[in-house]
């Protein structure tokens, strides 16, 4: 903190106070910070939060490690001197050391940003002591007008006997090498993601998911496409499945169902079976917020909880889908509006760009065709190009790409669009703009193809 910014007399007040220095806590404290405020940041963990310590960064580095086994696997069908679906061994410890590397130099950035912005940072957890007042763990009490809640959320383990046998995607960044045999419980993100990077990088994986299909968020025909891509890969993807407890026995771990069947062998059995808001003792009580059922802090569209001055965003509250950007996305406009003199700045969480870094990675933005059936009904108008893209054609590879449109009216506009396939999380971001800005069909068709590549299918689907 800088001294000439924050004189001994105002010491403990400041104009925001933010709980939680994750994705949402930390650009909400550089916004008001730009906005010429004096913030202070509680966060009793590592900067940066889920999305940098135990999330999406150490998650996609994971995952371009596992791309890069999968595409050595192939290195032979190009010319170089390597087996067919050569296993080159991979020293997963010293990979962790230079993802560690990495993430450490973002804590470091982060840091450097906090200092410059004259940004106060407290190791400490907060506590609501009243609407404009927070409480440190050693008792030291903060005083703003505005308090941001951004404490994010925590993985959630079913409520079975032997559920702590299990482990959760917190642990999974703790491993140093690919368990022989995982079962993954859930068919979501999380499930999907982990599941693809420890099958390509040597597991033998098996995922048990209670519903009939992966990612129910995702489009039908793009998930069934990724099934079957995932099958080929090895991965065992069983449906429709209860699990009822877990228990360790000679052979390792042990799933039972309720349709009173086992499966045995599992030396690490991972639950991804959701993540609950982290409101357990932040004094809620003290300003008169509840959590729904779900544990979320109710917010408006404009951040604001029930309590005057006290606004809450990214996973704590769920409003729009849990994603960094998301969290970002709305703790800067709150800050423009408190600070910046932007009254209407608010988050538009419709039309949300996200991306399931599966193996290949499936991009989404917009309309299922289900919703838009749902919607529209009969005005719906699917364009797909179901294909091999070059890469796996010549590696003799039968993994298969899905790109799929969902448009409306006759006019054609897009509502929906729907990668599955090499590029695909590169390739989302521009045609999620053009989404936004309300295209049509025909705007894609005048656009003129980039070629050789998988993103001009985006632009010749008829
Ligand atoms: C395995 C995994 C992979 C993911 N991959 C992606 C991805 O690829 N792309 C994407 O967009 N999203 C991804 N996400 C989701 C993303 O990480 C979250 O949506 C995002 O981090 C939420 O930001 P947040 O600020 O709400 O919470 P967080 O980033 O979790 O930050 C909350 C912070 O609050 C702190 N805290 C808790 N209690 C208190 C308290 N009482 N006082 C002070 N501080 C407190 C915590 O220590 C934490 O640092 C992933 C999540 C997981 C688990
Ligand atoms: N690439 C990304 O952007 C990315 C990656 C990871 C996570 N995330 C975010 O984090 C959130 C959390 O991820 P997640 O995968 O944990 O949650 P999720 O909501 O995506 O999936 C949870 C899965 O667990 C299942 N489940 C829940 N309770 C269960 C139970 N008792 N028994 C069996 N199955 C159960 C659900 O049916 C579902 O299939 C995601 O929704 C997403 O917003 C994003």
């Amino acid at each position: 903190m800088s001294a000439a910014r924050h004189d001994d007399s105002a010491l403990l007040h400041f104009d925001l106070i933010v709980l939680g220095g994750g994705s949402g806590g930390l650009a909400a404290a550089f916004r008001a910070a730009e906005h010429g405020q004096r913030v202070a940041v509680l966060e009793p963990q590592p900067l940066g939060g889920t999305c940098v310590n135990v999330g999406c960064v150490p998650k996609k580095a994971m995952w371009l490690a596992a791309d890069l086994r999968l595409r050595m696997g192939q290195a032979a069908r190009f010319g170089f001197d390597l087996p067919i679906d050569t296993q080159v061994a991979f020293d997963w410890p010293s990979f962790i050391t230079d993802r560690q590397r990495y993430i450490h130099m973002i804590h470091e950035s982060y840091r450097t940003r906090l200092d410059r912005d004259g940004i106060l940072v407290l190791p400490s957890r907060g506590r609501l002591a009243g609407r404009d007042r927070v409480e440190c763990e050693d008792g030291t009490c903060l005083t703003a007008p505005h308090i941001v809640l951004a404490a994010g959320s925590h993985p959630q383990r079913p409520d079975i006997p032997g559920a702590a046998l299990g482990a959760i995607s917190d642990d999974f960044f703790r491993w140093c090498e690919a368990p022989p045999r995982v079962a993954i419980i859930g068919g979501g993100y999380i499930a999907i993601e982990l599941a693809g990077v420890l099958q390509a990088l040597g597991s033998q994986v098996d995922v048990f998911v209670r519903e009939q299909r992966l990612l129910r968020q995702a489009d039908a025909e793009l998930v069934a496409q990724l099934q079957e891509n995932y099958c080929q890969q090895g991965i065992d993807l069983v449906f429709g499945y209860g699990l009822k407890a877990l228990h360790r026995d000679d052979d390792g771990l042990r799933l039972e169902a309720e349709d009173g069947t086992s499966r045995g062998g599992y030396d690490e059995v991972m639950f991804a079976t959701g993540r609950r808001p982290n409101t357990a003792d932040l004094g809620l009580d003290t300003v008169g917020i509840t959590p729904d059922a779900a544990g979320n802090i109710p917010v408006d569209a404009w951040q604001a909880t029930p309590a005057p001055g006290v606004y809450a965003v990214g996973d704590i509250c769920g409003c729009g889908p849990t994603l960094t950007p998301v969290a970002i996305a709305a703790a800067r406009r709150l800050c423009d509006r408190l600070f910046g003199g932007k009254p209407d700045a608010k988050l538009d969480a419709d039309n949300v760009p996200s991306v399931v870094f599966s193996h290949p990675p499936l991009a989404m933005v917009g309309m299922t065709e289900a919703q838009a059936r749902a919607q529209y009904g009969a005005d719906v108008h699917i364009y797909r190009s179901n294909f091999r893209p070059m890469r796996e054609a010549l590696a003799e590879s039968s993994q298969r790409s899905l790109f799929k449109l969902v448009c409306t009216g006759d006019e054609r506009r897009v509502r929906g669009i729907h990668l599955l396939g090499d590029a695909a999380d590169e390739i989302l971001q521009g045609f999620a703009v053009a989404l936004k800005m309300g295209a049509t069909l025909d705007d894609l068709h005048d656009t003129i193809a980039i070629h050789p590549t998988s993103a001009e299918e985006v632009v010749l689907m008829r």
